[in-house]
């Protein structure tokens, strides 16, 4: 994983805005698709907000997220929810490149899993995952002390008891995450500081569920300075 460091929070979201915009293109004009994997969480929704000023050609885009809350459809807490508000509402998408991961309408949590698994398994490869990162060093809905982190055999699973409300959701596996091209995780704040040095500094898996994020070609950590103050 190779950190990137930017001055501050607007320069990491601007610079990232900007790779995101080049990369889209790149994969437009060589595969005449990109599909990327969201992620929820304060930057990587500010992100969203940045790429909606940017010339996209979202005709071309699918996207879809490396976790969601598993919460019913439209609420506040949904990364979805929060996307639509500073992304996809704003841009020219077709309906059915928007791959939302299932709400809680009825369905059992499991049962959510299983379809969204067969949704990704569907979308085919997925070009870049982005991903934020918690002070406790989670990715995705994946958390430090819980076993999603040694998931293996699907791409989605159930995550029950997330220290971080609410308390249930869906989220890529490491290997799901794995198996994108590229990884860009995108970090700001001094209150992630600490995690940033552990996770680069090699820690336990387990302890620090980001150290096990690896895209095939590609894995970047775009960090602002005071998220990297302990580097
Ligand atoms: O709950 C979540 O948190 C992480 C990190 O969020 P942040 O606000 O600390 O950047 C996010 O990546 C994830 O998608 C989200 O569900």
């Amino acid at each position: 994983m190779k950190p990137v460091v930017h001055e501050d929070r607007a320069g990491l979201v601007a610079a990232v805005a900007d790779s995101l915009e080049s990369l889209i293109a790149e994969l437009v004009e060589r595969q005449g698709r990109a599909t990327i994997a969201l992620t929820g969480g304060s930057v990587g929704t500010e992100l969203l907000g940045a790429l909606a000023e940017r010339p996209v050609d979202w005709a071309r885009v699918t996207l879809t997220w490396s976790d969601e809350r598993f919460v019913e459809a439209g609420s506040s807490e949904r990364n979805a929810t929060q996307a639509r508000a500073a992304l996809i509402d704003r841009i020219a998408i077709p309906g059915g490149q928007v791959r939302e991961l299932p709400a809680a309408d009825g369905r059992s949590l499991d049962g959510a899993a299983e379809a969204a698994t067969a949704m990704l398994r569907e979308l085919g490869p997925i070009d870049l995952t982005l991903l934020g990162m918690g002070p406790d060093a989670h990715v995705a809905s994946l958390f430090p002390g819980l076993p999603g982190v040694y998931a293996a055999g699907s791409a989605v699973i159930a995550v029950r008891d997330s220290p971080k409300p609410p308390p249930e959701r869906l989220s890529f596996t490491l290997d799901a995450i794995n198996a994108s091209d590229r990884v860009w995780l995108v970090v700001a704040g001094a209150d992630k500081a600490d995690a940033v040095a552990r996770v680069l500094g090699g820690a336990d898996v387990a302890e620090a569920p980001a150290v096990g994020v690896a895209g095939r070609r590609e894995t970047l950590m775009h960090l602002d300075a005071e998220a990297a103050s302990q580097l």
